[in-house]
């Protein structure tokens, strides 16, 4: 999918929001576990109420890698019955030397259609370039997580005060465009997320940690939205858990629907 579509796929919808499926056999409701495949069945449930209010899906691999072989196929049936008109992200964090990117992202962009991968720049250039070789498809590098461990290395300062996070986003735009490449920009880092725009002012943002890590929309919207919108915004839990029992699915829809109006209201004041 290219940016136009996405963005045509923003303005038709009125909505910036990713869903993320994070599917957790110890957490999802108790009467799927009499199904034969219960993660593919929550996440089914989940899409179906969920779709007209997403225009991404970000499916994180750990949920279905940890549960072995299976876990595989399951990510494959949800990645193909997402809508094709909604951008789906593989949540991998992946890129290694140049070589093994390629099978990584062969994994993603072949084996299965995702439209785009997480990677993570730590090993610079040629594991992320990899990922940027296939037409259509998208990178999407971790530049300022939204976890307590993004002060280990992204906040540190070099001589002349500049964080390395920001070395990570000047670096990294010779290695894609914004036609194939987005950054990770955590909700929880309020106004960095506007120091970020001012370095890479075109790329669209994956913007996980509204929701269940605290991130405020509002400040997002306001610091971090460009002329095509450029976010993402992602809530997993607070979607996907909003029940744990039989109405799961619609208490999903609800979260995602009231996500999606305020969305509308901060597209209304910000595009
Ligand atoms: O790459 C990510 O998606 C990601 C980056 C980051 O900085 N923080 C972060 O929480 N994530 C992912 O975003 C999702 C957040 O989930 P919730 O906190 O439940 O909304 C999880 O799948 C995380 O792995």
């Amino acid at each position: 999918m290219n940016r136009a579509a996405l963005f045509s796929e923003i303005k038709q919808k009125s909505s910036f929001l990713c869903v993320g499926l994070d599917p957790d056999l110890s957490k999802i409701p108790k009467h799927l576990l009499q199904e034969k495949d219960p993660i593919f069945s929550f996440c089914r449930a989940i899409i179906e109420e969920t779709a007209e209010f997403a225009v991404a899906y970000k499916p994180n691999i750990a949920f279905f890698e940890a549960l072995g072989p299976k876990g595989w196929e399951t990510l494959q049936k949800v990645e193909e019955i997402i809508p094709r008109e909604i951008f789906t992200i593989a949540d991998a964090k992946r890129g290694d030397i140049g070589n093994t990117s390629k099978l990584y992202a062969k994994a993603f962009f072949e084996k299965m259609n995702f439209d785009s991968v997480t990677v993570a720049p730590y090993m610079g250039a040629d594991s992320v370039t990899p990922f940027l070789e296939f037409e259509g498809k998208w990178v999407i590098l971790l530049a300022l997580t939204s976890n307590a461990g993004s002060m280990d290395f992204q906040l540190i300062k070099d001589e002349k005060g500049k964080p390395f996070y920001q070395s990570v986003l000047e670096k990294s735009q010779s290695w894609g465009t914004p036609e194939n490449m987005m950054y990770v920009v955590g909700a929880t880092r309020g106004e960095l997320i506007a120091e970020v725009r001012k370095v890479v002012p075109d790329n669209f943002f994956l913007v996980p940690g509204v929701g269940a890590q605290g991130g405020s929309l509002e400040e997002v919207a306001k610091y971090g939205m460009n002329a095509t919108c450029g976010l993402l915004v992602n809530s997993s839990r607070g979607i996907i858990y909003a029940s744990g029992e039989k109405d799961f699915a619609k208490a999903a829809r609800m979260e995602a629907q009231k996500l999606q109006a305020e969305m509308k209201r901060l597209l209304d004041i910000y595009l």
